[in-house]
């Protein structure tokens, strides 16, 4: 599904929230366009994934309101278009690779395990594991298979977290192609990650620091580590 041209790919206002009391993040704006490709850096603890979660519509924000392609997070298009890949992935017990893919591409209105699914399966590796269970895979073959279940459903913007922490060297060459290839094909991407590689292809770096946006704009690997202060 496309975003409707009229509409950026997220629109975040006034953005805050907090766990039991204690300011996790906030007041966050922030605009992505349709097609744009986002780094979102920051110190562990900044509030990046709390950001993406909100976003995803899986946590409640306390203040503030996120459209996603004009629609509001709790409205079912919002959820259909947006694809989320936590940092760690989330499976099901009981179905295999070639399952999950058919249930969540399904379920927002693709067409199962199709082509696409066949190649990027090809792609990370995952070709020989398809009716394997990911709940007796290696932590990195279910990020793999997360990766997989995330890119092979149709989507409008792409929120990825930590994609390339624990992932081997060819699985990180065939992620960051396929994002590339995701971006090349329209959609907004955002990605948490300090990845220097990744960060260079970017339209933009977002650093969050404490919460808040401290930065926003075009910057090279050298300055996003001195933004976050490392
Ligand atoms: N479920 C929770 N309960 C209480 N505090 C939380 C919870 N989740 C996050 N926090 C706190 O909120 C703040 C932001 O956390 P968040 O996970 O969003 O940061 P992050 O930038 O994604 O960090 P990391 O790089 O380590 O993944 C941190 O201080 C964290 O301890």
């Amino acid at each position: 599904m496309s975003a409707p041209a009229a509409f950026p790919a997220l629109l975040v206002e006034g953005v805050e929230r907090a766990y039991g009391g204690v300011p996790a993040l906030g007041p966050v704006d922030l605009e992505v366009a349709a097609g744009e490709r986002v780094a979102l850096i920051g110190h562990n603890g900044s509030g990046k994934s709390t950001l993406l979660r909100i976003v995803a519509g899986l946590l409640e924000a306390d203040e503030g309101t996120v459209e996603v392609a004009g629609w509001s997070t709790d409205d079912v298009h919002a959820r259909a278009t947006t694809s989320y890949l936590p940092d760690e992935p989330v499976l099901y017990d009981d179905l295999s690779v070639h399952e999950h893919v058919e249930y969540v591409s399904r379920l927002f209105g693709g067409d199962g395990f199709d082509e696409y699914a066949e190649e990027v399966a090809d792609r990370l590796g995952l070709s020989e594991r398809l009716d394997d269970l990911p709940s007796r895979f290696s932590r990195g073959l279910r990020q793999k298979a997360s990766l997989l279940l995330g890119l092979a459903r149709p989507f409008s913007l792409l929120l990825v977290d930590e994609p390339f922490v624990g992932l081997d060297a060819p699985g990180r060459a065939a992620l960051m192609d396929l994002l590339d290839e995701v971006h090349a094909d329209g959609a907004a991407v955002v990605v948490a990650t300090h990845d220097p590689e990744f960060v260079e292809r970017v339209d933009r770096c977002v650093a969050l620091r404490d919460g808040e946006v401290v930065f926003s704009g075009a910057a090279t690997p050298a300055e996003v580590l001195r933004l976050v202060g490392a």
